[in-house]
Parts: structure tokens; sequence; C-alpha cells
């Protein structure tokens, strides 16, 4: 057991990257439990992905999700092609947050200097930008000055501007809307729009999306002499729209109050979770889940030579679409709508390719990848985890959840100033910055940014009198500053509130969320709920539960035992700074915090030392599967 095609996990080799997972091949006996059928084509078909967040390798640990970049743009390439038989029209599309979850994205100085190359080797025919892209500087310049250039007029700001150092002025990233002509002759006006971000660095400027549609440039857009056949809004927002998150309302409902009838199809993102709405009987909108888990399908027709150029098929794959987007609707529109599970069975199922499957462009990829994971030592192991610990699927104080089990015990151990070891400590961080599980078995050095991948520095206020500092994290947790500030953003329950974002609680609502190991039968998985019912999921899963999390952890060390201490050092995230100084009250100011090691330790670096220090147990025989 051991090799890629043995159909056997095999363990990581230390230095190289080997896949964890086993290349499937279709029919064989352990093939995972796969697709319900074949998609239904539309007159246009829309591919989606969203907040891919670097997990450009797959997943490793998770065969149910195991394709990679490479795979994926093979798969693109074949439905492109399966399109142009048909007659139809397919277009493929991105909504945003690039980096921060996988050592790819994150494992170089500069994020994305190496998995952006590398995702851009997919011909994408729109996309638009996530909070991700905005929250450092060089990142930003990075999507300005190289992305935004490739991609020319398919990426799509409409109100989001950075810094240009050569003009200094804030200009649009990418175009603010694009006009063309589909192969099959749609007519088509997009935008592509962010939510009322307010965390990013002052490289870039978001405009609100209520003053975006005032500009002259939006509304001679909408208003423009040029036929257009359909509307498609891509958007780094939710497509369920709340009181706190109403970008898409707000652009949704000017470009209606013009066009009455003309249908606006919506891709969304942000909240990480597999969602469809309906927002009127000529309008639909999408988001495809996260971290290359989710891959979205959305078909439309309807389009006739008397409402539109449509020149294509009538009736793609013989079939026609029958379901509308509201039970009673009169209008010609009719959709179909799915969320494919992304591995190399459903691919291969999809583009009925079976062994001929793999692309010359594919397999390149797949080798850049590989060859990039060696290069940063990806693949090295520091650590054999004993257990799996989630973040959500066990409650928040269960000592499986990935907070008791390891966030705290990991900071108390390694987040320590050795010119302060005597004083009690108290450090405080947000749930929203430990990003995804920790499974069983080997923990690498790419695990590291998957389970924590922000540069947030450790700061902190020495002698914060106890009785003060024991009460941040109810005040926080409780997030009235959070609400002030951030009253735009997708809040989903009072008592799970990221008040960040607000945005990851939202998949509470929706769906449970699996962890996928083998697939013989029907599996643990995406089980998901939207507006039109529980038929969307493209491979059928048992849900998993999930429970909701606070948005703010706390633990304590170098506490006198039995007592309370009089004074404790105060240590927490530069990224929630504000808010914790905001809920110690008033004689605590901004000069009274300073790095608590060092100003360069951050939320990346004490996972390693941890798994160094305590998971040496089994490291030269370390099982991956349960
Ligand atoms: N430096 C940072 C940046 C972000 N976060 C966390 O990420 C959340 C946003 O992620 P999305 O994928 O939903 O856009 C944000 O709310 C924070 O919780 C962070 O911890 N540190
Ligand atoms: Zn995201
Ligand atoms: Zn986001």
């Amino acid at each position: 057991c051991g090799g890629d095609d043995d159909g056997c996990y095999g363990p990581i080799d230390k230095v190289e990257h080997v896949r964890l997972v086993k290349r499937i091949q279709p029919g064989a006996p352990d093939a995972p439990y796969g697709p319900k059928g074949p998609l239904e084509w539309g007159q246009i078909n829309f591919m989606h992905t969203t907040d891919t967040h670097g997990w450009l390798a797959g997943h490793l640990k998770e065969e149910n999700y195991g394709a990679d970049w490479g795979d994926f743009a093979t798969f693109t390439r074949r439905m492109r092609q399966k399109a142009d038989n048909l007659g139809v029209d397919f277009l493929l599309v991105d909504t945003g947050d690039l980096h921060d979850g996988a050592g790819l994205s994150d494992a170089t100085t500069i994020d994305g200097t190496k998995s952006m190359p590398i995702f851009s080797e997919v011909e994408y025919d729109l996309l638009t930008i996530g909070n991700h892209e905005l929250y450092v500087t060089e990142v930003a310049k990075q999507m300005f000055n190289e992305y935004a250039k490739k991609w020319g007029d398919r990426y799509l700001t409409s109100n989001v501007k950075v810094y240009n150092d050569a003009t200094k002025q804030y200009e649009h990233v990418g175009a603010t809307h694009r006009y063309f002509i589909t192969k099959q002759g749609i007519r088509i006006m997009a935008f592509g729009v962010l939510f009322d971000f307010t965390g990013n660095s002052n490289a870039s400027q978001v405009i609100k999306a209520k003053d975006m549609v005032k500009e002259t440039w939006f509304q001679d857009a909408i208003h423009t002499d040029k036929p257009v056949d359909l509307f498609v809004l891509l958007g780094h927002n939710p497509v369920r729209q709340t009181d706190y998150a109403n970008t898409f309302t707000t652009v949704w409902n000017e470009i209606r109050a013009v066009h009455k009838n003309t249908p606006i199809t919506i891709f969304g993102g942000h909240s990480h979770i597999r969602d469809f709405a309906v927002y009127d009987q000529a309008s639909v909108g999408i988001e495809a889940g996260r971290y290359c888990e989710t891959l979205g399908w959305v078909s439309q027709s309807g389009f006739s030579k008397c409402n539109s150029g449509y020149h294509g098929a009538k009736k793609p794959d013989g079939k026609k679409l029958t379901r509308k987007a509201t039970d009673n609707s009169t209008a010609p529109w009719a959709y179909s709508r799915r969320y494919l599970d992304w591995n190399r069975n459903t691919f291969m199922y999809h583009t009925s390719s079976n062994k001929n499957f793999d692309s010359q462009t594919g397999l390149e990829i797949t080798q850049e990848i590989t060859t990039a994971r060696k290069d940063m030592n990806l693949g090295e192991v520091y650590g054999c985890a004993p257990e799996t610990y989630c973040i959500s699927c066990v409650p928040f104080d269960d000592p499986k959840n990935i907070f008791p089990g390891v966030i705290k015990p990991a900071v108390n151990a390694i987040v320590l100033n050795e010119a302060r070891k005597d004083k009690a400590r108290m450090i405080i961080g947000n749930t929203g910055a430990i990003r995804f599980d920790l499974y069983k078995g080997p923990f690498t050095y790419d695990d590291n940014f998957v389970v924590s991948p922000f540069r947030d520095v450790f700061r902190y206020i020495p002698d914060v009198p106890f009785d003060k500092a024991s009460q941040v994290l109810a005040k926080l947790n409780k997030g009235t500053v959070a609400k002030r500030e951030f009253a735009s953003m997708p809040i989903a329950r009072d008592d799970c509130v990221d008040p960040l974002i607000g945005a990851l609680t939202l998949r509470d609502m929706h769906q449970e969320r699996g962890i996928v190991r083998r697939q013989e039968t029907i599996t643990p998985g995406y089980a998901t709920t939207d507006d039109w019912g529980t038929d969307g999921d493209d491979t059928e899963h048992t849900g998993i539960p999930n429970y909701s999390i606070p948005s703010y952890w706390e633990s304590r060390a170098g506490f006198p035992t039995g007592s309370d201490p009089e004074k404790v050092d105060l240590i927490f995230f530069d990224f929630i700074e504000k808010y914790v100084l905001q809920d110690l009250g008033s004689g605590f100011t901004s000069d009274m915090v300073s790095c608590y090691i060092n100003c360069t330790f951050t939320s990346q670096d004490f996972m390693l030392p941890y798994a160094k220090l305590m998971w040496q147990d089994n490291i030269d025989n370390c099982p991956i599967s349960a």
C-alpha cells in the first residue's frame, strides 16, 4: 500500500509531495458513490467557483474533494467542447477569495505568488474580486498590476478600486462592467460587486453598492441603447439577501427598475455555502460553496429570436429545461441548478470520458502543482495528530472540537514570551481565523496553513486587571461593537456572529457539511436545502451535525491554582485589536498594545511547533485513515 494508483492511502513522504488521494479510475470497485444523473443543459450554461482560497491541490485527505486544478482545467475544457457540440453557450465564472486557506497560496512571502499563475491557467469568462484580495496591500497590488491586466475586461470589479502608484490615484482594479455577445448570440451585460467590506488595507477603496448604483457609468450601463438579453451579476456576496447582506438586492433593484422582464442571473460567494435563491420569475442566484469542494452549475433556457439574439440549439441534448424559477412563473425562463462534488469521478461522469479523461494541459497543471508543493516543502510532516478535530461537527466545548482540542492547548504551550512567563495570561482569538478541520494522521507544513492561514500578529496589553480582562470575551461574543461597525454584514444569528464578516455561520442555516474519507456507499457530505428544495446536490449525501460556534475563543495559562490572578497579560490577534480595546473600555488605548513575542510571530507560527512538541508518537508510521 503506498503508490498513487494502488487503491490505498499512501503514507505521506516527508519531503516529496505524494498525492494522498488516489486518482480514481472509473468503474473501480471503490469508485465513489457518484452523481445522480446527467446535468440538464440549457441554451446557456454556467459553471461557478467561489472562495477557492488556494485549494488548487485539491483536498489531499478527503477523497470526495480530491480533484486538483489540473483535473478541473480538463473538466472545464471538456464541458466547453460539449457545449460547442450541442450548439449552446458555456460560461465559467469565479466570484473571488483566491487566497488564505492552503499552503500553495499562503506559504509564499506574498500570498498567491505560486498559486495565482496556476489558478490563472483555467480560462474563465468572468471573474470578480473577494475581500481576501484586499486585506494585504501587496496582494491587492498583485491583483491590480498582474491579474487585472491578464484577465482584462473579464475581471469585473464594479465597486473596488486600488491605488495606482504610477498615476497616484485609486482606479478600478478590473473593468466596471462588460457588454458582450456569446458564441450563440446572447447579449450580456455583466457587473461584479463586492459586499460593503471595510477591512481592506488603504491600498484599496470599496464603494458601497448603494453609492455605486448612483455612479454615471452604472446608470449609463443599465440605460444602454444596446440590446441586453441577460444581465449577469457576479458578486462576492451571499445570494441569500438579508438586512445585513443586501448588495445584490441593491443592484438588482436598480436593474429591475429599468428592465422589468430581462433575466438577471446571479453568482455569489463569501458565506462558503451551497445555496440557490430565487429573486423573481426571471432571476435566480447560485453560490458554489468553498475551498474547491463544490462546483456550481446553472443552466438557463427560454431565449428565442423574439426576445434575444440567441441562434443556438433550441433543445440542447434533445431535452428542454422545464423548471421555472417560481411555481407561478409566466416568463419563458427555465433553469436547472446543481452542486457538483469536486472529484475526478464527478468530472469523468459528466463528460462521459472514462479512461480518456485526462488532457495534456490538465496533467501539466497537476505536475506544476506537484512541483510547487515539493519546492515549498508542503508535504513535510511535523507531527502525527492523534485524533480528528473539527470546527463545528461537535459542540464547541467537546474535546474533539478543534478549539479545546488543539487551538487552546497549542497557544498555551507555544505563544509565550519568555520574559513574561511568570505572568498569568489570557489569549483571545476570533474563531473565523481557524479555517478548517484537522485530521487524524500526518500534520504537514501545508496543514499549518489549512488550519491557520493568516499572518495575524499576537499582540498584548501587560498587566490588565483580571476583572476587566475576564469580561472581554463575553462582550466580544455579544458583538455590540461589531454589530454597530458591521451592520451591513451577512449576520446569521445573534449567538454565532462573526463580527468581522459574520458570514461563515450562515452555513448553519442551510446545510450540514460533511467529512468524507472513502465513499463506497452514500456518505456524509453536503446535504443542501435551498429555494428549490433538497434536490440540488449532484451526489447525494447524508449530512453530519453542524453546531454553531461563538465568534471568539479564549484560553488561559499560567493562572495560580485555585484562585484568580490580580492581573493578566491579555494577548490577542492584531486583527481584533480594535474590538478588544473597545470592549476593555475607558483607560485602555492603542499605545498600551505591543507585540507579544515579536512583531513577526503570527497565527501562522504556533501550530507547527505544537505538532513538533506534542504529536511525535507514531511519527514514522502515521496512518492517514481514521
Ligand atoms: N487577517 C485575517 C483576515 C480574515 N480573517 C477571518 O476571515 C474571515 C473572512 O473570511 P471569508 O472567507 O468569509 O471572506 C473574517 O471574518 C475573519 O474571521 C482573519 O481571522 N484574519
Ligand atoms: Zn471566503
Ligand atoms: Zn469572503
